[in-house]
């Protein structure tokens, strides 16, 4: 028999249970209270929602921005293109989509005024454009009403000088990390899905068959999908490898109402079944193959630009797992090249873990015949994938931007996760796989000292937190977990705690 606060096949007994917590009854006296008062009634006009659709209606003029869906890298005779209402997620020989926007439109304003426009919302909470993705909605949907869009003002991310790591790690004095991961539900993941969600919300005001949302995911995707449709009443369901990714992650979709299967096969299994699930019932597919949810990611790269007041970093390092978000770095550089904001791109890195590094072997082989493989337990948990779905996609970006594809060790990247955190900050083993490869790009003498750098921090620390505490209890096997800081043990004792004290504050470590 499940007990009220347990799930009977999942690893959560370690949870409390809120029922016998004095916190919870404190809580509950307090919401009690505040159902019982009278609620002011809330007029029309009193929300940000109402107010951009009076804005807009009294805006009559006809919006000259428009984009569809298009054959990835189609040659150029290529008449083949879809509405974006239309659901649909490859091209008719199979291929990849991509969303191409009337590039001829945008250019009828030049980049000063894309960049002057896009300065002028940042941090407003005007709807939809205190969202870091809305606020680039002519480049992202355009034609998407703001009515239907389901934002929780996602992006506008921390771009974190780190300069301690820099200077006494990598003598580097413009080294930045970019925190994706500082996010609603937790990761770079969130700019993709407001955008696939709202085209969702479209559809099914349009009354297309669509009744839920779906995707595989190794935590964060489904995070992200589960928290976006659960705020706009929508259902989802997520298919998840079991015992594969943290329960952090696993308790996300859970809390927000997803409907979570567990299989037991990698995240590759996984994908290969949404696929399939996704071509034979109405649920609409949310994984990155949809070209929809790049068009949000890739405003984490004109975000950048936008931070640096429009200049030009010289690298930016992406950790690498199904290969869509190192095209959507590419393509929002691109698209502010071509529009005319910036001259150039920059370099950008992919970085990979070694157990399940197909790009890298790829990148290795001089990109000669793309063979996946079966991707082995890495504590980078969510780029566990063999067989990435932007393989194309992601070859194309780097090929096209002089990139790099590094790998990271286990203990590798433990180790730079590890060093990172020691100087403040507290990164997820996905970036200690892009930190590594700054270290080894640095030691080759790639990066140079002043090069301007960007890592992509990916998700936030917390929801790994496992993997820390394993690292910090030296609790891995044949690993020396070099950057350790396990927590003194001394008993309660003034003598005792002294003597501990007084020889931490004579070591030498302290003192260098
Ligand atoms: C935390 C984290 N970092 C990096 C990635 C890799 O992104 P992509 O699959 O777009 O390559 C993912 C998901 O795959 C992720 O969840
Ligand atoms: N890391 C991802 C894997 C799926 O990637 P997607 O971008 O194709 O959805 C996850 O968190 O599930």
């Amino acid at each position: 028999m499940v007990s009220s606060c347990s799930f009977s096949n999942l690893p959560l007994s370690s949870f409390n249970c809120p029922k016998q917590n004095s916190l919870y009854r404190h809580r509950h006296v307090i919401f009690s209270s505040v159902k019982t008062t009278v609620e002011k009634p809330i007029r029309n006009e009193d929300n940000i929602r109402d107010e951009a659709r009076r804005n807009r209606s009294t805006t009559s003029a006809a919006n000259p921005f428009s984009a569809k869906y298009v054959p990835f890298n189609a040659p150029p005779e290529s008449t083949e293109s879809y509405s974006l209402d239309e659901i649909v997620y490859r091209s008719k020989s199979g291929g990849l989509l991509d969303v191409e926007h009337d590039l001829e439109a945008l250019k009828n304003y030049d980049g000063a005024y894309w960049r002057e426009l896009f300065d002028s919302r940042v941090g407003k909470t005007k709807w939809p454009y205190g969202s870091g993705v809305w606020s680039k909605k002519e480049w992202v949907l355009p034609e998407i009403d703001d009515d239907d869009i389901v934002s929780c003002f996602e992006g506008n991310s921390n771009l974190f000088w780190a300069e301690r790591f820099g200077k006494k790690i990598l003598s580097m004095n413009d080294l930045w990390v970019k925190h994706c991961g500082i996010s609603h539900t937790g990761s770079f993941k969130d700019l993709g899905m407001t955008v696939l969600v709202s085209q969702v919300n479209r559809l099914r005001k349009m009354k297309r068959p669509v009744v839920g949302v779906g995707c595989a995911s190794t935590g964060d995707t489904s995070a992200a999908l589960s928290a976006y449709c659960a705020s706009a009443g929508i259902p989802s369901i997520v298919i998840l490898p079991a015992n594969k990714i943290s329960m952090a992650q696993l308790v996300q979709p859970i809390a927000n109402g997803a409907f979570v299967l567990s299989i037991d096969t990698d995240f590759d299994g996984c994908m290969r079944l949404i696929k399939e699930i996704t071509s034979e019932l109405p649920i609409y597919l949310a994984n990155s193959l949809n070209s929809l949810r790049l068009e949000g990611q890739k405003t984490a790269a004109i975000e950048i630009l936008q931070q640096f007041d429009w200049q030009v970093p010289d690298w930016v390092i992406v950790p690498g797992g199904n290969l869509g978000n190192i095209y959507a770095f590419y393509k929002g550089f691109k698209m502010c090249q071509e529009l005319g904001l910036v001259d150039r791109i920059p370099r950008l890195v992919c970085a990979q873990a070694a157990n399940a590094n197909p790009l890298y072997l790829h990148y290795k082989a001089g990109w000669k015949d793309f063979k996946p493989v079966r991707a082995s337990s890495t504590f980078a948990s969510a780029i566990q994938i063999g067989d990435p779905v932007s393989i194309d996609r992601a070859v194309y970006a780097l090929r096209n931007c002089d990139g790099i594809v590094e790998e990271a060790t286990e203990e590798e990247l433990m180790d730079a996760m590890a060093q990172a955190d020691s100087t403040g900050m507290f990164v997820c083993p996905h970036t200690g796989v892009a930190i590594t490869a700054l270290f080894k790009l640095r030691n080759q003498g790639v990066i140079a000292p002043t090069d301007r750098t960007v890592v992509v921090s990916t998700a936030h620390g917390l929801k790994f937190s496992q993997s820390k505490i394993e690292y910090h209890s030296k609790a891995i096997p044949d690993m020396a977990c070099r950057f350790s800081n396990p927590p003194v043990e001394v008993k309660a004792d003034f003598g005792a705690v002294m003597d501990v004290l007084k020889g931490y504050l004579g070591s030498k470590e302290l003192r260098s």
